[in-house]
């Protein structure tokens, strides 16, 4: 638009200020006039003065693969949590053999809900569907003295910095009319919330945002924050020809909830299968669902009252009515539990059964950051640790059962019995 910077100030020769007057940062830094010391940004930053920090806009235009990615956030943010940045250029952070390339799947109009995603080969469960780089990210909260209006500025800038823009610009639109700018309403429709170092930001990816939401999904999305990247995840088999859906709501919400969470955050009324199934389909899974949650209030408790017995039986009941909703990937943190409490009473091999499901969650899914890596070393010490206390048990066993039988022959020859 005419209110960007023209090429001159994209390229860093020019002095830009906003449309409200409000002059670009030009200090040394962040805001240098040298393209090398902006990287691993190709723009110099496009910042808007606030009163206790700038705000700016960073963008690398060509990576990760070519469509670019554009960050909105304080200098303090882009040069200490952000030198993350370094990972979304590169490229090998993914073992082929969980991704499937090319997609397996393509695009295609969904009747009421707009554009989809439909699968065109068997997908198997526990392999990534896709991995999109997030083209926009944008702080949820500003401060007080930043004007909607300089939001704005910021938004059109970090998205028409980007290589592809209209990879974004194209994606699907509610139509808000005077009560959202065009990128406003695309960040509406189409963004995720996700957390970089515990600040939520908003997400756009332009592949991503075509998978439609599904109360009982068939896939998962996990955000990586050391590449700034969304994996979609099968967290079941898919046949060709299925939609590939995913949840845009949190666990364990029942219909009615859920219902008012996608109209008040998303803006769309849910028209999946089961929101459109009969009163007493949707009785069934609410109950499974309210029955999940109190489980997961419970089952901590038991265990912290060392009741594990019956802690364990709940858990193997939450987990069996999880994977009946679909929402086996949304309890992963209550893995441990089970781990734990099933070494506690002395059941090894189910220890180990939880305890490698507590690394898949932590390995599997992208590069775990540092404290990814320091519980995913605890983990393959704790696995290591019942892996040999089992072959110690079992060894145990069979001497046991070898010397049981040999005082059975002893018994059998005192007793004159061939
Ligand atoms: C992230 S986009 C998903 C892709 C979108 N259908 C498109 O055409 O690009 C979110 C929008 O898709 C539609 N949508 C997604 N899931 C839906 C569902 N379960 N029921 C009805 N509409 C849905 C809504 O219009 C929502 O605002």
């Amino acid at each position: 638009t005419s209110e960007l910077p023209d090429d001159d100030e994209l390229c860093g020769r020019g002095l830009p200020t906003t449309p409200f007057n409000r002059t670009v940062l030009t200090t040394i830094g962040p805001y240098s006039y040298d393209p090398a010391a902006w990287s691993p940004w190709t723009h110099r930053p496009y910042c808007l003065e606030a009163n206790e920090e700038p705000w700016c806009v960073y963008t690398n235009a060509a990576s990760p693969k070519g469509h670019g990615i554009s960050i909105i956030t304080t200098p303090e943010i882009a040069g200490t949590t952000l030198n993350i940045l370094e990972h979304p250029f590169d490229q090998k952070f993914f073992a082929p053999e969980k991704i499937y390339l090319p997609r397996p799947y393509k695009v295609v109009d969904i009747p009421g809900k707009g554009k989809g995603v439909i699968a065109t080969q068997k997908i198997e469960k526990g392999k990534a569907i896709l991995v999109d780089h997030a083209s926009l990210v944008a702080a949820v909260e500003y401060p007080a003295d930043v004007m909607r209006e300089e939001v704005q500025d910021l938004l059109e800038t970090a998205v028409h910095r980007l290589g592809e823009p209209e990879k974004v610009l194209g994606l699907s639109k509610k139509g808000r009319g005077d009560e959202a700018t065009e990128i406003e309403d695309l960040l509406l429709t189409n963004s995720f919330t996700v957390l970089i170092q515990g600040k939520e930001f908003m997400a756009l990816f332009a592949d991503l945002s075509r998978f439609n939401h599904d109360c009982k999904p068939n896939a998962f999305i996990y955000f990586s924050e050391t590449t700034l990247a969304m994996t979609v995840w099968a967290s079941r088999d898919i046949e060709p020809g299925e939609e590939i859906s995913i949840t845009y709501s949190t666990a364990g919400l029942l219909s009615k909830e859920r219902q008012q969470a996608l109209e008040n955050i998303w803006g769309f009324k849910c028209s999946c299968a089961l929101c459109t199934s009969p009163p007493e389909v949707l009785k069934k899974s609410d109950d499974n669902r309210a029955q999940i949650r109190s489980y997961q209030a419970s089952i901590p408790k038991l265990a912290q009252e060392e009741k594990f017995e019956e802690a364990l039986q709940q858990a193997e009941h939450m987990f069996q009515l999880v994977e009946e909703e679909g929402l086996t990937d949304q309890m992963s943190d209550m893995y441990e539990y089970p781990a734990r409490m099933y070494y506690h009473v002395g059941n090894l091999d189910k220890a180990l059964e939880y305890t490698l499901k507590v690394k898949r969650e932590i390995d599997g899914f992208g590069v775990p950051g540092k404290f990814g890596q320091e519980k995913l070393q605890g983990m393959e010490g704790i696995i290591r640790r019942l892996e040999m206390e089992i072959k110690i048990k079992r060894e145990r066993e069979e001497q046991f059962g070898k010397q049981a039988k040999l005082r059975g022959k002893a018994r059998r020859v005192v007793m004159g019995m061939p």
